[in-house]
């Protein structure tokens, strides 16, 4: 009996990729999942560990990335007919390819009844939450959402933060906002319409999103809070969990491409997190607040 390779591929697994068409003012975002694999003859990358037919997964994933500014992205099938013939065509070795692609879906916000020309959600995911407790004769509802994915293409700008030996970050006057927002506020009253006001209170949520020129996602968090408190009244706090969703804009150089604010490479981790509650001056701090989580760390 002899050990023999059997099939094999490789190549890279899931580069997200984010393109934005800038070219009118209403923007269109393209959200991709991109995997390729690469079969052919590669026996003796396996057997010998010799890699001279290894079209390397790195130079896999820049080729999706440079394809997607050189050609646009299109339709996803075009976009993959036109990696997989590529790769197959790029050394006499490699015989097949297999692109598969994920496109995510992403509405326009809509604003005072108007698609916002560059404030976006995704559909789906989005959940909406409540938390009620019943603690003798003191009852509070907390309500909230989770899952709501927002992005912004412009209208955001991070600059004036302090620089120390670690700070690498570049200043930007334009970049994308995006975030999955987490919201859960506490109503000072049981008797109420909640289904209403559940709606008014993600409305201002999103809206603000779309609306707020961004100088920081903590003030755009604070924002969003202060305008679900002024849309309803009787919303004594809120309290809004942010990740900054990253979009990194490709370095295109190294192959003689430009990348002017186009093509985005999305990585799911690490992200920031902006966490903060809003809340007004005169909120009562009742029992029925909602508990903060016990600290561990002090002693009993
Ligand atoms: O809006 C932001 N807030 C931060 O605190 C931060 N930190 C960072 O690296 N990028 C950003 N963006």
């Amino acid at each position: 009996m002899a050990i023999v390779l059997g099939p094999n591929q490789f190549g890279k697994a899931e580069v997200r990729l984010v393109r934005i068409d800038r070219s009118r003012t209403v923007h269109h975002i393209t959200d991709l999942n991109v995997s390729t694999a690469l079969r052919g003859d590669f026996d003796d990358a396996h057997l010998l560990g010799d890699n001279s037919h290894i079209l390397t997964t790195d130079a896999q994933k820049n080729t999706v990335y440079a394809f997607a500014r050189e050609y646009g992205t299109g339709q996803i099938e075009d976009f993959a007919l036109r990696l997989g013939r590529h790769f197959v065509g790029s050394f006499p070795w490699i015989h097949g390819a297999r692109v598969e692609i994920e496109q995510f879906a992403w509405e326009r916000i809509v604003v005072d009844g108007s698609p916002h020309d560059h404030a976006f959600s995704q559909p789906g995911g989005e959940r909406r939450t409540t938390v009620v407790t019943v603690d003798g004769p003191s009852v509070s509802v907390v309500s909230g959402l989770a899952g709501l994915v927002v992005l912004k293409s412009t209208g955001s700008e991070f600059h004036g933060f302090p620089r120390d030996r670690y700070t690498t970050l570049a200043e930007t006057t334009d970049r994308i906002l995006a975030t999955e927002v987490t919201a859960q506020w506490r109503y000072v009253t049981t008797d109420l319409d909640f289904g209403p006001l559940f709606g008014r209170v993600r409305d201002a949520l999103v809206t603000t999103f779309a609306q707020v020129h961004s100088l920081a996602l903590q003030q755009t968090l604070y924002r969003m809070g202060e305008a679900a408190l002024t849309a309803v009244e009787q919303v004594a706090e809120i309290r809004i969990s942010m990740p900054n969703k990253h979009h990194f804009l490709v370095d295109l150089s190294p192959f003689g491409l430009d990348n002017p604010d186009i093509v985005y490479q999305v990585p799911d981790r690490p992200y920031g997190l902006i966490e903060a509650t809003v809340l007004r001056d005169d909120a009562p701090t009742a029992s029925d607040r909602p508990q903060a989580r016990p600290d561990t760390t002090s002693a009993p």
